[in-house]
């Protein structure tokens, strides 16, 4: 039988990079994960594409999937939903690939009871000053969003410890030699060590 591939999932507070450290991974190539793309309620940002960035979503659309169980795991992030699609999920890790989701933590604790054998691995910030100055630069949310999103990422950074591993983003590059060096080993791994959480991982 052929072997199932690995659920990567990629969490940690908005700004803080996740989107930026994945597409450079994926963009120098090489890596063999699918990235599966989200479904949610939120309006596409400028530049964002349908299909591409997310599957943009009527909030009556969502809840029907939600009701038809569709979603592999859906949470209610600043007043809209995210989710992510199961059938894609289930399709692609049975065919062997590595799956990598990018999603909140409330999401994350639902894949950790589905998938426990996933590897869970949180994108923490330099410090929440940092967050707060990439989050403003990047320039999509009008200050309020801001203000609410840094009041989740305070209750998301306190979460950090359900991860398996907590990787800085402090340089990207450095960020996604880290996350790349974790997955190989996950690869190599032959027995999982319990308890396996919290495992932080010093590359340099
Ligand atoms: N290591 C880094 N150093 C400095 N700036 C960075 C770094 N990583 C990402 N950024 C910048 O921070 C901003 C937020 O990055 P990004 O959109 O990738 O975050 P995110 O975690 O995916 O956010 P969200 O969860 O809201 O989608 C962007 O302007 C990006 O260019
Ligand atoms: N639980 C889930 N969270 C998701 C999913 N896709 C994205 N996200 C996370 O939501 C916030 C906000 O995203 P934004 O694009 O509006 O900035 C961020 O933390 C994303 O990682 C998902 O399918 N499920």
């Amino acid at each position: 039988m052929k072997e199932k591939g690995l659920l990567i999932v990629l969490s940690g507070p908005s700004g803080v990079g996740k989107g930026t450290v994945r597409k450079a991974i994926f963009s120098k190539g090489g890596t063999k994960f699918e990235y599966s793309i989200s479904m949610t309620t939120r309006k596409p940002r400028e530049g964002e594409v349908d299909g591409v960035d997310y599957f943009f979503k009527s909030k009556e659309e969502f809840e029907a999937l939600i009701k038809q169980d569709k979603l592999l795991e859906y949470a209610e992030y600043v007043g809209n939903y995210y989710g992510t699609p199961i059938d894609y999920v289930k399709e692609t890790l049975d065919s062997g690939k590595d799956v990598f989701l990018e999603i909140e933590v409330q999401g994350a604790k639902q894949v950790r009871e589905k998938f426990p054998d996933g590897l869970f691995i949180f994108l923490a910030p330099p410090s929440l000053s940092e967050l707060q100055t990439r989050i403003t630069t990047r320039g999509t949310e009008s200050d309020d969003l801001i203000n609410n999103r840094m009041k989740e990422a305070r209750k998301e950074i306190e979460l950090m410890r359900l991860y398996d591993y907590v990787v800085e983003n402090d340089q990207v590059e450095a960020a996604c030699e880290r996350i790349n060096a974790i997955v190989q080993a996950e690869h190599c791994r032959t027995e999982r060590v319990a308890p396996r959480y919290i495992k932080m991982l010093e590359v340099e």
